[in-house]
């Protein structure tokens, strides 16, 4: 089966790895995102990924708590190269090369996003990942998925999440919400539908770059999304 999409940004929920425990990053979550990537790796789709900091911190929530709102979203960003470097260590443990890049400036830690490293690296077969979200507050890494998917040409931006798609409400709250194969980014946006900001969905509807939601638990998802199978919901122009 001839693949569908060559390059993909792929946004990973960082709250999603967690898995079962109730902070931080499960080993076994980690490692079955990484075979997932590793299935389409092989294939020779060319792989962004931006993973998010829901496991360890929201500026959102900390600004709730009573914190400086930016300080909280520099502690989420963070959070975020936090979680790159062990996406990035776990995807060399079984051999697939990736370099990680940082908005944020941590040399000593991470490479810069340079974008044309990242599309040299991306054309030799490495999965790139883009952590530090955007590098400003106030913003998500669905936003930096948006973002950098639109720098580096992605085909799509998937969105791996825990849910297996957009739904007519928060499918985790609403026992009666049902799952849309495919909307339109104007009515996402309209609905208020809460499962990526708005401002991701008009990055990526203005860069006329459509987005799938899909379930990372779901086994294989991934690959049958990259080989043009239906998954998830598409959100398209
Ligand atoms: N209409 C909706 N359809 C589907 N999910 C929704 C909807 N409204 C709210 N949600 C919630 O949005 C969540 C996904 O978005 P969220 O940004 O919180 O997580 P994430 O991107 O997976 O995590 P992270 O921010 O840590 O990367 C789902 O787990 C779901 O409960
Ligand atoms: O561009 C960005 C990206 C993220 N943040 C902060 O990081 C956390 C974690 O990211 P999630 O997308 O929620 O997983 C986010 O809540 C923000 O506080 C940011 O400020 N700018």
């Amino acid at each position: 089966m001839p693949i569908k999409h060559k390059r993909i940004l792929l946004k990973l929920s960082g709250e999603a790895l967690m898995g079962d425990t109730a902070y931080g990053i499960d080993r076994g979550t980690l490692q079955a995102m990484v075979a997932d990537i590793a299935e389409i790796h092989a294939l020779g789709v060319e792989v962004a990924v931006v993973i998010g900091g829901g496991n360890i911190f929201r500026g959102m929530a900390l600004g709730a708590a009573g914190m400086d709102r930016a300080t909280g979203d520099y502690m989420g960003m963070l959070a975020t190269v936090m979680n790159s470097l062990a996406l990035q260590d776990a995807l060399k443990n079984v051999g697939i090369p990736a370099r990680a890049q940082s908005a944020l400036k941590i040399e000593q830690v991470l490479e810069p996003y340079i974008r044309p490293k990242a599309l040299r690296y991306l054309e030799e077969g490495k999965v790139v990942i883009f952590a530090a979200g955007t590098g400003n507050p106030f913003f998500t890494t669905d936003t930096a998925a948006a973002l950098r998917g639109a720098e580096i040409g992605a085909e799509i931006v998937l969105k791996a999440t825990k849910v297996d798609g957009i739904y007519t409400a928060d499918p985790k709250k609403d026992p009666n919400a049902t799952r849309y194969s495919s909307i339109s980014f104007d009515e996402a946006i309209s609905k208020n539908l809460a499962v990526m900001d708005a401002t991701a969905f008009a990055l990526c509807r203005d860069q006329k770059l459509p987005i799938r939601v899909f379930s990372i638990v779901k086994p294989g998802a991934l690959k049958r999304i990259v080989l043009g199978e239906d998954e998830g919901t598409l959100v398209h122009i």
